[in-house]
Order: C-alpha cells, then structure tokens, then sequence
C-alpha cells in the first residue's frame, strides 16, 4: 500500500533533522556550482518555482535573506519566461519537487536556448527537467509519492536555509553558525508538535472545518509563505476559495466582504508583529467565529527566530486540507476539469502521483 499523505507529514521531522545533521554533504555540491557560477562576487541568486516550491522558497527567502543579505531574488516561470530581463549578474536555479512541471522545463529551455547552464533544484533527477538540466540537485527530500507535497515543501524550505548558512558560515563565526544549526533543529522538533496540535485542533472545531466556503489567511514576515501555502492546498484539495493577506493589508480592503461565512486563520510568528496581529485577530472575531490564531508563542513550542517558523507552521495547514479532504472525502477532481486538463497540460507526461488518503 503506498503511504498516504500523513505519512509524508509525520516522516518530516526526521528527514528534516536527518538533512540538517548531513547539512555539508547535501548542500557542498551546489554551492560549488554556485560559486563557479559567481555568487561570491556578489551575482543575485533568482529561485524560480511554481506552486507550493515557490512556496517552499518564500517560507525560507527570509533567512536567506538575513544571511546573503539582498542577494535573493523568487519569481515564477511564467514571470522568467515573459517578464525577465536575463542579466549576467543573475545566477538562475529551476526548482521543481517533482521535475515534472511544465513551466519550469519552458523556463529551462528557454534559458538554455539563450545559452544558459541551466541549474536545477530537484526532489526527483530522474525526471524530464532531471534530465535536461545542465546541472541537477536533489535536496533531500527522498521519495514522496503523493502529488500533494508536505515533506517536499519543508525539506526544500530547509535546504535553502542551509544552502544560506553553509554559503557564509565563515562569515558569521562559529557561535552564530552553532545557534542557527541549534535553532533549525528546533524548528524539525517543533513540526512533530504542530502537527500532533493540528490533529487536535481539526477535531475540536470539526463542524467550522467541515463546513468551510471562503477562506483568508492573514500573516507577516516569513510566513507569508505559510499563508500561500496554506491557500495553495487548502484550494486544491478541500475545493474551496482561498486567499492569503499581509496581516495589516487585510484590513485596508478584503475585511470588508468578510460575513459569518469565512473562515479566517491569522499566523503569528512571535515576533514584534504579534501584537498587532493579535489585535487585527481579535477585531476578526467580531465578523465570524470562524476565526483563528495559530501562534508560534503557543502549543507549548520552543521559541525561536520568526525566520524558521514556516518550517513548523506550514504543517497546521498541510495537516487541516490532508484532514478535511478526507472527512469529506474529497478525492476526486471536478468532472470539467477532465476538459480543462485537455486543454492545458501543466505537467509532463513522466508525472506520476498516488492518492492522498
Ligand atoms: O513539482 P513542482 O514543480 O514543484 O510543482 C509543485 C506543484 O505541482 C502540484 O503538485 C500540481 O500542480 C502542486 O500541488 C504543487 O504546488
């Protein structure tokens, strides 16, 4: 029997303390090419993903840019495609968990008929853009089955962090660098609490979440990440509508439409935010009581740095679409989308994927 989509959310803690304790082997090979591509010479990294890997990107961009200062840049394929003016001063990494997806191979080969050496960030390099990229990376992230990613989206979340720190460990010193390794473990521990918090949480508000139509979720800082990733799976396996918000752009438009019917999620880092985050929180519940606060400073999690709570954070919302997709047994796609799917292709034809529950 394959393993269900749970199954990945529960491996993630090990794998992830797995790839932080082996952060030397799994990043060296990359940084080599990065630094044989310039990125010491201050060249600007552009990530380029879709869906949850640029996700995954944005939950890590704010280390990232804490360590290589303003030298990392995200866009998406499309965005490479169309709107990018390529510049020598720009080291490209294609990103894909599965290989597979069709916009990141156009952005590949595009880049290579340009002549580009095409870089590749990849959970599977037995894949189409695997194959066609110049150079591949695997980031650790093993074999998930299951086309809705979890340990995929916080092992590719995690790697980037360690490519961040491995790449100026000797700039920071070693007791910075030891607190920040010590600080990501953390981050691995506190996942397995957030998920087992999740599973609790699902059945003590069952009937909010088994009814839910409209959803917002609210957040600052690094998860903003989390909250587009929380969008992301919530829409694509409960089938509802779902939109993300900075916390306090929530409340300069959007909160206008909002009625008993929406279910809002407000994230709080624990950082200096979370007052006001608290507060915007707090007024929420005078719209709906289907208001939520999932706090870092709460569930009984160790404190860390806001930049790694979307390493923990995500798995609340990665547990709740795994959950409510299978109390209500949504396991299917709509009959149109068969026609949609015609249509437009968005992976290749290699794509392989098993079912959630
Ligand atoms: O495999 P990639 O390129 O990382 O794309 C991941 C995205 O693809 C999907 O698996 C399906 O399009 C999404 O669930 C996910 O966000």
């Amino acid at each position: 029997m394959s393993k269900t989509m749970e199954d990945y959310i529960k491996e993630t803690t090990s794998v992830l303390l797995g790839n932080i304790d082996k952060r030397q082997a799994l990043v060296q090979p990359l940084i080599e090419e990065l630094v044989s591509a310039g990125v010491r010479q201050k060249k600007i990294l552009v990530f380029v993903a879709s869906g949850s890997s640029y996700n995954a990107i944005m939950c890590a961009r704010s280390f990232m840019l804490q360590r290589l200062k303003s030298k990392v840049r995200l866009i998406t394929p499309f965005e490479f495609c169309y709107y990018e003016e390529q510049d020598d001063n720009n080291v490209y990494l294609f990103v894909s968990q599965s290989g597979c997806s069709t916009n990141v191979y156009e952005a590949v080969e595009k880049y290579q008929k340009a002549g580009g050496r095409a870089i590749a960030v990849l959970g599977n390099l037995d894949s189409t853009i695997g194959q066609m990229a110049d150079k591949a990376f695997e980031y650790g992230v093993g074999e998930e089955s299951v086309g809705y990613v979890t340990k995929g989206v916080i092992t590719l979340s995690g790697y980037c962090m360690l490519l961040a720190l491995e790449l100026t460990a000797e700039e920071i010193g070693k007791s910075t660098y030891e607190e920040e390794v010590r600080e990501m473990k953390g981050a691995a521990l506190n996942h397995h609490s957030v998920y087992q918090y999740a599973r609790g949480f699902c059945r003590e508000h069952e009937k909010a979440f088994l009814s839910m139509e409209h959803v917002m979720l609210m957040a600052s800082g690094a998860n903003l990440g989390t909250a587009r990733e929380g969008a992301l799976k919530l829409a694509e396996m409960v089938h509802v509508q779902t939109t993300y918000y900075e916390v306090e752009e929530f409340i300069h438009g959007p909160n206008l439409q909002v009625d008993p019917s929406y279910t809002l999620f407000f994230i709080d880092g624990g950082d200096g935010a979370s007052d006001r985050i608290r507060e915007i929180s707090y007024a929420s519940q005078a719209l709906t009581d289907k208001c939520y606060l999932i706090s870092a400073s709460e569930f009984g999690l160790d404190k860390l740095d806001e930049a790694f709570t979307p390493l923990y954070l995500t798995a609340f919302f990665q547990y709740l679409a795994f959950w409510v997709a299978r109390e209500l047994k949504i396991n299917g796609d709509h009959p149109f989308y068969e026609r949609f799917k015609e249509r437009v292709k968005n992976k290749t034809g290699d794509y392989k994927d098993t079912s959630p529950f």
